[in-house]
């Protein structure tokens, strides 16, 4: 494939250090910083020369027991489910009230009454992003519902509800048992983000919202420039938000290290203040993201049902001028010179490439789902009561009534576990897990020693069908239920 972009001779050699595979030393060390900052002792993380990178069980887990809670390095809430619900911008809770969600859904609803929006978000591109996914708890399963369902199942709204609902001077009977913490704007501005708490919106703001916020402290031409990147990837691909948090999230931990750095040559020598580029902060910087198994987004990314063999070359190729497109956008508003080699197609393709083959569904069940179970479950008087003041509502919101918080998200632990077609963990949200971390649940008990591995594609499956699919993220499997199979 002819390159669109060549890689500038001048940042070839910090790019070849930064996709470099992590030496082992450099593996086990971050591994175990990261667990021991997290306090966790039940896993470990340990290199095979045939899988690359496993999880593995430092004691012994029962069926059902909770292996792993991960928190994730960054995610994103896919575009259109902004519509259906208001969470944190940071950790994924839910935020606000209950009045808020549904007077906000049913605004909204009533705004885009004609259009219809789906679960398949942010992805009009037709370059929708592989996920490992993420299951709920059975009872939420049963209701909460990822596509909004279309009008027609929905009444008509009463009226003078929707705002009342939306600023709080309509309370919902018995809504106080399902509070959630306050809605707190960014504290930058923008509008887009809000938080749970102001620890979550200084996080998000050290992490990478500080260079990302479009609020009145952002330059005019820079905030331009964001809107566009930012429009460009809801109109294409959400995955580039993600590529655009994972490069502010190295650039403003560069600095950060720098500073550090300086501070300590400083009080030898005040001749050494300089603004080019430090290599060895920079990969100090990107080190979490350099742990990630990764390929360039082009070559990795599954081809289309709908798009025929024949056609790959030139799918592969749109795909890189997609990319390419969204970078020259990320670029225009957020270039840092000493940072230039993270904007390079090539580590743009990388970073892009790396979501595609670890990332895990990022999903958060609705309090709203909860809050209609308890009013469904009041006893008489109660429940008649209630419903005089909900069912119009319930009515009103039609079948899709509770939607879950759905994204995407890159975990530094959970992606670094295998797959088999028999596995003995998966990705599971219990009933109690309200935020956006990864849980990874024991299907059956698991020794001290053994690996951890879990399912990319559903194990129930053909053969070739598993194959088929596992293909995309470029190997054949031979697990033991594979080789049975086979043979
Ligand atoms: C989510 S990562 C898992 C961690 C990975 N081993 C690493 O080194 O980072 C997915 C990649 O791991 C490798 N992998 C996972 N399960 C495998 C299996 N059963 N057989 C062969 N390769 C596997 C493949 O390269 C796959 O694209």
């Amino acid at each position: 494939m002819e390159p669109i972009c060549p890689i500038g001779s001048q940042c070839a050699t910090e790019i070849s250090a930064l996709l470099a595979p992590p030496s082992p030393f450099q593996l086990q060390e971050y591994f175990h910083n990261l667990l021991s900052a997290r306090q966790c002792n039940a896993i470990t993380v340990k290199q095979d020369v045939k899988f690359g990178k496993g999880l593995y069980a430092a004691m012994d887990f029962k069926e059902g027991e909770l292996v792993l809670k991960d928190h994730m390095l960054v995610g994103v809430q896919h575009s259109l489910n902004k519509i259906d619900c208001l969470v944190c911008s940071f950790c994924f809770r839910f935020v606000g009230s209950i009045e808020h969600q549904i007077g906000r859904r049913l605004y909204l609803q009533q705004l885009s009454a004609n259009e219809s929006h789906g679960c398949d978000v942010g992805n009009s591109s037709g370059s929708s992003t592989h996920c490992h996914e993420m299951d709920l708890s059975d009872e939420e399963e049963s209701t909460q519902q990822c596509i909004s369902a279309s009008s027609k199942t929905r009444a008509p709204l009463p009226e003078g509800v929707v705002e009342p609902l939306m600023n709080g001077r309509l309370m919902l009977p018995c809504s106080e048992k399902f509070s959630l913490p306050p809605a707190i704007p960014c504290p930058g501005g923008c509008g887009e983000a809000y938080y749970c708490s102001t620890s979550c919106a200084e996080a998000d703001f050290e992490s990478s919202h500080s260079l990302l916020c479009t609020g009145e402290s952002c330059d005019p031409a820079r905030r331009e420039a964001l809107l566009e990147f930012i429009k460009h990837a809801n109109d294409t691909n959400d995955i580039f938000l993600l590529a655009a948090k994972a490069i502010s999230y190295t650039i403003l931990r560069y600095h950060k290290l720098k500073a550090f750095s300086l501070e300590e040559q400083v009080k030898y020598d005040t001749s050494c203040v300089s603004n080019h580029c430090n290599l060895s902060l920079l990969l100090e910087a990107w080190r979490p993201i350099s742990m990630g198994h990764k390929r360039r987004w082009w070559d990795c990314i599954a081809l289309p049902d709908d798009v025929d063999s024949s056609d790959e070359a030139s799918f592969r190729m749109q795909i890189k001028e997609l990319a390419f497109e969204s970078l020259q956008l990320l670029k225009t508003a957020i270039f840092d010179k000493e940072c230039e080699p993270l904007f390079s197609l090539e580590i743009y393709g990388h970073i892009i490439g790396m979501f595609e083959l670890n990332n895990l569904d990022l999903v958060v069940a609705s309090p709203v789902e909860d809050y209609f179970l308890y009013i469904d479950d009041l006893t008489y008087p109660d429940k008649e009561e209630a419903e005089k003041i909900t069912q119009p509502i319930l009515d009103a919101l039609g079948e899709d009534y509770s939607i879950c918080c759905q994204g995407t998200a890159f975990f530094p632990l959970q992606s670094c576990l295998n797959h088999s077609c028999c596995p003995n963990a998966k990705a599971f949200k219990r009933d109690e897990d309200k935020d956006g971390q990864a849980t990874i649940i024991a299907l059956s008990s698991i020794c001290k020693g053994e690996e951890i591995t879990i399912s990319y594609v559903d194990e129930d499956l053909p053969l070739e069908e598993r194959q088929a699919s596992l293909a995309d993220y470029g190997f054949r499997c031979r697990c033991p239920k594979c080789i049975e199979e086979e043979s």
